[in-house]
C-alpha cells in the first residue's frame, strides 16, 4: 500500500492550476450514455474514481480513452445495462449509471454502490425518484433491478436535497415523455454543470442552482464536446493548506463564487484572501483565529467535503471553535488521527469542539476516507517533524497526484510505494 511521507513546517508558496471537478465529471460521464455516439469531455481529472467510471462504461460496451485531461467516449457500442457487482462496489458514483441506463435501455441491473465509509448513504431517494417516473424496482439482496418500458414526467419532491438523487432523476427524466419537476432539489454547482452539459446535448432543463428543476422530456440527445468546471473542493483544500502552513498561494482556474462559504470562514479566521476573476490569492502570515461555529449543510452553505480540512486550520487557531457536521453521520473519523498529532478536539454527537494548539507534531496516521486523508496531509504539512499518511488510495480517489500538486508549492512530500516482491 502506498504512503505519503511529509516533512512538515514549510509554508506553501507559489501558484497552482486547479484540476477539473470529480463530482461534476462523474455524472457527466454517466450521462454520455444518453446520446449514442462520441462525446468529448475536457478537463477530466486523472483519478481512481474516474478510472472506475471509465472501466464500468467499457464493461457496458462503450469505447473510452482518457488522454491528458480529455475523455473521448463512444457510447454507440454499449450493449448491456447490467453493471458488474465488483465495479459497483468500488465507488459511490457508480449509482449515477442507474438513471441513464434505465432511460436508454428501458431496464438496468445494478448493485448497492460502494464508496467512503462516512455514513449509511442510502439510495432510497434515487429509487423513489425513478419510481415516480414510472420505473418498477425490484431489490433482491444487494441487487437492484429497474424496469420501465417508457418513462413519464412527474412532480418529484425530495425529502432531502440529495445531490446524487437530483442528478440521477435529471438524467432519467431527460428522455421521459412530458415535464418533470424536482422540488427541494440540491443546488450544488455540479448540478448546474450537469444541466449545462445535458442542454448542450439537446435537453431542455431549467432551474439547476435553485431548489426547483424543470425538465421537458425530449426524443433524443446528440453527443457533444464539453468542459467540466474546476474542482471547488480541491481548490478549497489548497486554500486551507496555504493558510494552515502560513503560506502564500495563488490558485488559477477557480470559480470563487463556488467557494464563497469557505472564503467567509477563512476570512473570519483571519486568513487574507483576494479574488480577481478566476484567480484566488490566499495568505496567512500569523496564527489563525478560532471561528466560533461552522456548520456543514447543503450548498450554498459550508460543504461537508471541506469540513475535515478546515478542522486542521481550527486545530491550530487561537481559541475554541465548534465544527458541526450535519450531512454524514460518520464523517468525524479524522478527529482520532488529528489527536495523535497533538490536536485538542472533543466530539459530542456530530459536533467537534476544537481547542486550538500552537502546533501539531508529525505522526503515522491513516486516511479513513477521501477528505479525511486530505486533512491529514494538510496537518502533516503544518506539523513539526515527519508525518506518514497511510491508506492513501482514498486520497487518490479525488486528488490528481496530491504529492506533485503540493510539491510544486514547495511542500516536502513524497509517495512511498513498497517495492513489488519477485
Ligand atoms: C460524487 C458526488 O457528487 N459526491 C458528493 C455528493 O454525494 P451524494 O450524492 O452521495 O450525497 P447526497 O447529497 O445524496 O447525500 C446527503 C445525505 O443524504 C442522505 N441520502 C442521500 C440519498 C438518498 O437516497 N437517501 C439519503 O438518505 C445521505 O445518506 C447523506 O446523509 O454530495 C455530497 C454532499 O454534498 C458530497 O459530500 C459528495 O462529495
Ligand atoms: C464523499 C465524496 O465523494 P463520494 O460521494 O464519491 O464518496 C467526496 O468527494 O468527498
Amino acid at each position: 500500500m502506498d504512503k505519503l511521507v511529509i516533512e512538515g513546517g514549510k509554508p506553501l508558496s507559489g501558484s497552482i492550476v486547479i484540476q477539473g471537478a470529480k463530482n461534476a465529471a462523474l455524472p457527466i460521464l454517466a450521462a454520455c450514455l444518453l446520446a449514442e455516439g462520441t462525446s468529448t469531455i475536457e478537463h477530466v481529472p486523472r483519478l481512481l474514481d474516474i478510472d472506475v467510471m471509465l472501466n464500468i462504461l467499457r464493461e457496458l460496451g462503450c469505447r473510452a480513452e482518457h488522454v491528458g485531461d480529455t475523455v473521448i467516449l463512444n457510447t454507440e457500442t454499449a450493449h448491456t445495462s447490467h453493471v458488474p457487482e465488483s465495479l459497483m462496489g468500488q465507488m459511490r458514483s457508480s449509482i449515477f449509471l442507474m438513471g441513464p441506463l434505465l432511460a436508454r435501455f428501458g431496464e438496468t441491473q445494478v448493485y448497492q454502490p460502494g464508496g467512503c465509509a462516512i455514513g449509511e448513504r442510502k439510495i432510497d431517494l434515487h429509487l423513489e425518484g425513478l419510481q415516480a417516473l414510472g420505473a418498477e424496482i425490484e431489490e433482491i439482496g444487494n441487487r437492484i433491478i429497474c424496469r420501465a418500458d417508457k418513462l413519464y414526467g412527474a412532480e418529484i419532491h425530495l425529502a432531502f436535497p440529495s445531490v446524487g438523487a437530483t442528478e440521477n432523476i435529471m438524467m432519467a427524466a431527460v428522455l421521459a415523455e412530458g415535464r418533470t419537476t424536482i422540488s427541494n432539489a440540491a443546488r450544488e454547482p455540479e448540478i448546474q454543470d450537469l444541466q449545462r452539459f445535458l442542454n448542450e446535448m439537446g435537453a431542455k432543463i431549467m432551474g439547476a442552482g435553485t431548489d426547483t428543476i424543470t425538465i421537458e422530456g425530449v426524443q433524443s440527445l446528440t453527443p457533444c464536446t464539453y468542459r467540466v468546471i474546476p474542482d471547488r473542493i480541491v481548490a478549497g483544500t489548497i486554500m486551507v493548506a496555504a493558510a494552515a502552513t502560513r503560506g502564500q498561494v495563488t490558485l488559477l482556474n477557480t470559480n470563487p463564487a463556488h467557494l464563497s462559504s469557505l472564503i467567509h470562514v477563512l476570512r473570519r479566521a483571519g486568513v487574507q484572501i483576494a479574488v480577481d476573476g478566476d484567480i484566488i490569492k490566499v495568505g496567512c502570515p500569523g496564527r489563525p483565529r478560532a471561528v466560533e461555529r461552522v456548520v456543514t449543510a447543503p450548498y450554498p452553505a459550508f460543504p461537508t467535503d471541506l469540513q475535515s480540512q478546515v478542522m486542521v486550520l481550527l486545530a491550530l487557531a487561537d481559541g475554541v471553535s465548534i465544527l458541526k457536521e450535519t450531512i454524514f453521520e460518520g464523517r468525524l473519523k479524522h478527529v482520532d488521527e488529528l489527536s495523535r498529532m497533538g490536536a485538542d478536539i472533543r466530539v459530542d454527537l456530530n459536533s467537534a469542539f476544537i481547542r486550538g494548539v500552537p502546533r501539531l507534531y508529525g505522526a503515522t496516521v491513516e486516511a479513513t476516507d477521501l477528505r479525511a486523508g486530505a486533512a491529514l496531509v494538510i496537518a502533516g504539512l503544518a506539523a513539526q517533524g515527519k508525518t506518514i499518511v497511510e491508506q492513501i488510495h482514498h486520497i487518490d480517489r479525488g486528488y490528481d497526484c496530491i504529492e506533485t500538486m503540493l510539491g510544486r508549492l514547495g511542500a516536502r512530500i513524497s509517495r512511498y510505494s513498497p517495492v513489488p516482491k519477485n
